[in-house]
């Protein structure tokens, strides 16, 4: 393990069970449906590429960039911003965006907006991670991988300070990892 992860919260086991889960109630949903996943840029991108692979459906994918956290902040600023957009249209597309964790939710609400606004014929949300304590958007989310408590989380595509997304696990830091920053 990392010498500076305190404590595994999702273990590499859980996070192939929960893609398995996924895959399969996704599957069930969109059979027929050509959806449009969207990646929503860096967290999500591990999740993404292993999500997919778990889907027996046609499918197209494409990558969005946005951003609340950045830096060595723990806390979102609450001002989303897209750094880079889809390249492919999402009126008449029904749309599944996927994310790593929701907190806030300040991501997610926005996304929605975004999308109703270039008027998707529908839009579900798949997050692998839920961290429901700290919300205050209240986003319905349509696939949750694994609800977590309210700590801070790197792994699995998730970051401090843009390190440690490459962990194949979700776990939280030890706290001099942020003091000695
Ligand atoms: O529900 P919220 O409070 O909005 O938080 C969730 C979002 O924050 C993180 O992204 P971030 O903006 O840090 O960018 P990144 O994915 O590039 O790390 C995470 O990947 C989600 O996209
Ligand atoms: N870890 C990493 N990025 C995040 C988190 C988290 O716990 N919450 C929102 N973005
Ligand atoms: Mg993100």
């Amino acid at each position: 393990m990392n010498s500076d992860i305190k404590e595994v919260l999702v273990s590499e086991e859980e996070i192939n069970e929960t893609i398995q889960r996924l895959g399969k109630q996704l599957t069930e949903e969109y059979q027929g449906k050509n959806p449009l996943l969207v990646c929503i840029l860096r967290g999500a991108a591990m999740f993404m590429m292993d999500l997919v692979k778990s889907l027996d459906f046609k499918m197209e994918y494409d990558f969005m960039d946005v951003s609340s956290y950045g830096g060595e902040n723990t806390v979102t600023t609450g001002d989303v911003r897209i750094i880079k957009d889809l390249d492919t249209s999402v009126r008449d597309r029904d749309v599944v965006i996927v994310e790593d964790i929701i907190d806030t939710g300040y991501t997610l609400d926005r996304l929605v907006e975004l999308f109703e606004s270039r008027h998707a014929k529908s839009i579900k949300l798949v997050s692998f991670l839920d961290k429901p304590a700290r919300r205050i958007k209240h986003v319905k989310v349509d696939y949750i991988g694994v609800e977590i408590p309210d700590e801070f989380v790197v792994g699995y595509g998730m970051d401090y300070d843009e390190h440690y997304r490459n962990l194949p696990y979700v776990g939280v830091l030890k706290p001099e990892v942020y003091s000695t920053k």
